[in-house]
Formats: structure tokens, sequence, C-alpha cells
């Protein structure tokens, strides 16, 4: 083992290279330093502020009321209708979008996840998300400590039927509605930079280089030799043993393709030298879609909703329902989470319906091998048909929300043309629809490289001696969950294996 502090700047060796420090990647780096005795060099484009207790972090990485709108890579791309564009926003920061998101942790269901062909048994699944959600301090807030929008907003999903329940972050669980578990002790967005790297800051085997994109892997045959990089204006080298792609559903396939793992005449199309021919790479890119009504609050509301920010923290978003639509699958197909926010004229409450169970797929397509260009991304929203019937249903569900006893005095005046329309053609469901920030797919995992699989149940690259992919990337069809407790599950199940997997030339502990 060679420790990766001793050696020059430009050339940086470890026994393995966790490339991304973000969510799952953070997970990766710290439980192989906690489980073995390797050295781990983590490469994060985005800056890497130290253990919280430094107290370097900004304020609004910790802040889990609202989503910050610092450290984003800028991503944009087509969304569901002919010229509307998106922004799909994703965290450049050590933690990556754990460090930035909405801090809802629901689990989904557990025949989502063992229909992967994972290692996973009900029983290693159940005890890798309980042991993500200890780390995370996944807690949540009890129905008296609810803003006056979101218990009226949970009452109405009562009203409108879901059943009142305790159960978003049970793998087993059905519809129903309940305040969100939430990972933010003490009111700090627990990233898993806090959760996992944090605990082994210490250790001089761990090494973070932060502010460096990784740009390509170097081949020799089917093995990785090389990590280039690029920092400041510098180019920098990595040489381990095994090469760990934790860039997430856009990173990691960005990587894969400018090192020429991916459609191979695509690629040559591009200038780029194949190294190992998978189709799969970039494709099979989906995302839950999502379609909102936007209110002002009402006077009475506003008014309440101001006194309780002045007394203690108003997050946006706080209760969840899962609901099911009427052609969904079984037990639930949609999420509905209320959030509210401030205007500059006084509140607004917004009433998102998510599919879950999106049949869409669209991809991601390297635009030019240049690691500082951003690629081409089509999510293919809505292009099937059953996604824009289930994202009706989740609307309608919001306007019964919104006509609710329990809701309905309380807000005021529609925002826009979508919300104010009762019937609402396609065309507009599709101009006013978005995404719920949860992109999965582009480097699927499976048996078969021809049918699109990029990785083995492992996470090992198809093809490469000692490259794997550990991410959201991977997951080959999105659950019916949130997306973040479901990458820090897989990443502890995954770094697990890596752990115990037997590394040539460097004892185990
Ligand atoms: C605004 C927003 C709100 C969200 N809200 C929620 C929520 O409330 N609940 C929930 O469960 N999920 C939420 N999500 C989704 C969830 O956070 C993500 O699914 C999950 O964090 C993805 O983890 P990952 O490890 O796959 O990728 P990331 O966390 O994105 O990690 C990838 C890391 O790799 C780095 N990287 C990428 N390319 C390179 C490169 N070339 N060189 C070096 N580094 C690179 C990135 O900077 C990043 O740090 C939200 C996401 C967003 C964007």
């Amino acid at each position: 083992m060679v420790s990766a502090r001793n050696v020059p700047d430009q050339l940086v060796r470890a026994d393995v290279a966790v490339i991304g420090g973000g969510t799952a990647g953070a997970v990766v780096a710290g439980r192989l330093i906690e489980n073995t005795s390797l050295s781990v060099v983590v490469i994060e484009a985005g800056p890497d502020y130290g253990p919280l207790a430094a107290g370097h972090w900004p304020r609004e990485l910790l802040d889990s009321t609202t989503l910050p709108e610092t450290h984003d890579w800028g991503y944009r791309g087509p969304g569901a209708a002919p010229g509307a564009e998106l922004a799909f926003e994703r965290a450049q920061v050590i933690g990556g979008c754990s460090a930035h998101n909405g801090c809802s942790q629901t689990a989904g269901l557990a025949s989502d996840y063992l229909a992967w062909g994972l290692s996973w048994t009900g029983e290693t699944l159940a005890g890798a998300f309980k042991e993500s959600a200890a780390r995370l301090r996944v807690r949540r807030d009890d129905d008296d400590q609810l803003t006056p929008f979101h218990a009226a907003a949970m009452a109405a999903m009562v009203e409108c039927g879901l059943p009142r329940t305790d159960d978003l972050d049970d793998l087993y669980g059905g519809a129903g509605c309940g305040p969100s578990p939430v990972n933010n002790p003490g009111g700090v967005r627990w990233n898993t930079g806090f959760a996992y790297l944090d605990p082994v800051r210490g250790e001089n085997r761990l090494r973070v280089i932060d502010r460096a994109v990784a740009d390509r892997l170097e081949f020799g045959g089917s093995a990785v030799r090389r990590l280039h990089l690029l920092r400041g204006g510098e180019r920098l080298v990595v040489e381990a043993d095994r090469f760990v792609l934790c860039g997430g559903a856009y990173g990691s396939p960005e990587v894969l393709l400018r090192s020429g793992v991916g459609p191979a005449d695509e690629l040559r199309a591009l200038g780029v030298r194949p190294a190992l021919d998978l189709p799969g790479v970039g494709r099979n890119l989906h995302d839950h879609p999502m379609a909102e009504l936007r209110f002002a609050a009402g006077d009475e509301l506003a008014r309440r909703l101001t006194d309780h920010a002045r007394l203690r923290p108003l997050p946006d978003e706080q209760v969840i329902g899962k609901a099911r639509s009427a052609a969904g699958r079984e037990p639930y197909d949609l999420h509905l989470l209320p959030w509210t926010g401030r205007t500059d004229d006084g509140w607004m409450c917004v009433l998102p319906a998510a599919c879950l169970t999106p049949r869409s797929r669209g991809a991601l397509r390297l635009t030019s091998p240049d690691p500082l260009a951003r690629p081409a991304i089509d999510h293919g929203y809505l292009t099937d048909d059953a996604d824009l019937a289930a994202l009706r249903a989740g609307v309608e569900l919001c306007r019964d929300m919104a006509a609710s006893a329990a809701l309905g005095p309380l807000l005021g005046a529609p925002l826009d043309e979508f919300t104010a329309d009762p019937r609402p053609s396609a065309e507009l469901l599709r101009a006013s629809a978005a995404h719920y920030w949860h992109p999965v797919g582009t480097c699927a995992l499976g048996p078969d490289p021809s049918a699109g699989a990029v990785v083995d149940p492992a996470g090992r690259v198809h093809g490469s001696d000692n490259l794997w992919v550990i991410d959201a990337s991977i997951m080959p069809v999105i659950p019916r969950a949130t997306t973040n407790l479901p990458v820090v599950a897989l990443a502890e199940h995954l770094a697990g294996a890596l752990a115990d997997n037997g590394w040539p030339g460097s004892g185990l502990s």
C-alpha cells in the first residue's frame, strides 16, 4: 500500500481512486477506509469544505429548510413540450446532491430493489436501508411541529382518501401520507460527507483532491491504468489498483464516454478511441416527471406562516403522500409533495405530483471529448403516454386537495395558467411538467451488455478488470422513492462487497 500523501502532486497514487466525492462516493470512500487497510484518493470537481466541526461549510448548504441555488453544475436540457427547457440541478461539492437536496428520505418498495438482480435479499436490503438511515440521522417531525400549510395539506390528503401513515421509510409500506423522514438533525442538512467522511478524516490513508475534474480513464487492455484530471490549469494523473466511478447519473456516463467506454461507433464519430464497446452507456436515462399547481397563500394562511417562521424553522417541504393512479401499479405510483415558500409579496403554496413508475426513457450523449463541455441530456420526459396519464391523475388529486375543506379555504389565487385551467390540455400539461430531481439509469446494472447493461451486479463495468460504477446511474429502474436514501443504501451494499472482495497486494483489515 502506498500512502497517497507522500507523492508529488502531479502524480498521485493510491490503492483505490474514488471518482466523484458525492452522495455515493463519500459512502464508498468512508467505508473502504473504515473496513480495509487500503489507501483511498477521492477526486471531486467541487470544493471540499472539510469536516462540519471545522466551521467552513457555507450556511446555505447546511440550512435544510430550503433548497440552495449555489454549487450547481449548470446542466440544462429539453422538457416534455417542444421548445421547453429545464434546469437539471446537480451539486458540485463534496457530499454531492446530498449536500443541497430536500432532505426527504423515503425508502420505496422492497420489490423494486429486489428486481434489480443485486445480491440483495429481503434481509440484507432492509439492513442496508437501516444502516444508511442511521448514518444520515434520519428523523421525522411530529404532527404538532408541522407548519400550518403542511398540516392542512396532510389533512387534505387524508380527506382525499390517503390513510395517515408513518411508513414512508418502510420498504413494505403502502399508500398513505405523513410527515417526511428527514436527515436534518438540529436543522443541518446531514450530507454523506458528514455521515461517512468526517469519521475517517483523521486517517492519512484518505486523501481528497477537490476542485478537480476527472477527464478520462486510460486503459491498458481491459484494465484501467490511470485517471487524468484537470485541476485549475494543471493536469494531474492518478494511478490506482482499482477505480470506482461515483459521478452520478450525468457525471459517470460522461467520464466513461470520454474514456472510450460506450457505443463504439458514436465514440469514433466524436474522435474518442473506443476501449470497451458498451452500447448502454448514457442510455436508459429516466427520472420521475412532476407537475404542480401553484397558489398564493390566502391572507389567513400567510399570517399564520409568517407567525410560524418568526418562532421556529419553516421548512419548504415537510409531508409526502403516496397514492395510486387508476391505471397505476399497486400499491402506489404517485408522490404528492406539497411545499411552501416566500414570494416577493407573501407566500406561495405548491401542490406537486410526481409519477414514480416512469416508462419514458432518454439518453445522455457527449457533445465533445472536452471535459469542460456539457453533454446533451434528454430524459425523454412523457414520451410514453402512460406517464402522461399517471401525471394527469396526480394533478387531479392535487386539484381535489386544493378543493378540500382542510386546505381550500387557506389558498388564494392560482399563480399560473395551468393551475387556473380546470381541464388543461395535454399540451399545457407537457409545457408545465418538470422533474423530481431523480435522474438514474445511465450505467445500468444487469447481466447482459448487449441488452444495455453497463455494470454487473457487483457494480463492475462489463469487460473491465478494475473499474466499478457505484451511484444512481447504475439503478436499472428507478425505485418508487426519493433517491438519496436508495443511493446511500446501494453504496453501502456495494462498498461492503468491494471491501470483502480480496484486494491483490493490499492487506484487508
Ligand atoms: C435540488 C435537488 C433536490 C433533491 N431532493 C431530494 C430529496 O429531498 N430526497 C431525496 O431522496 N433525493 C433528493 N434529490 C436526489 C438525490 O439527492 C440524488 O439522487 C442523489 O444524491 C444522487 O447521488 P449520486 O451519488 O448518484 O450523485 P451525486 O450526489 O450528484 O454525486 C456525484 C458527485 O460526483 C462529482 N462529479 C461528477 N462528475 C465529476 C467529474 N468529472 N470529476 C470529478 N467529480 C465529478 C459531483 O460534483 C458530485 O459531487 C434531490 C436532488 C436535487 C438536485
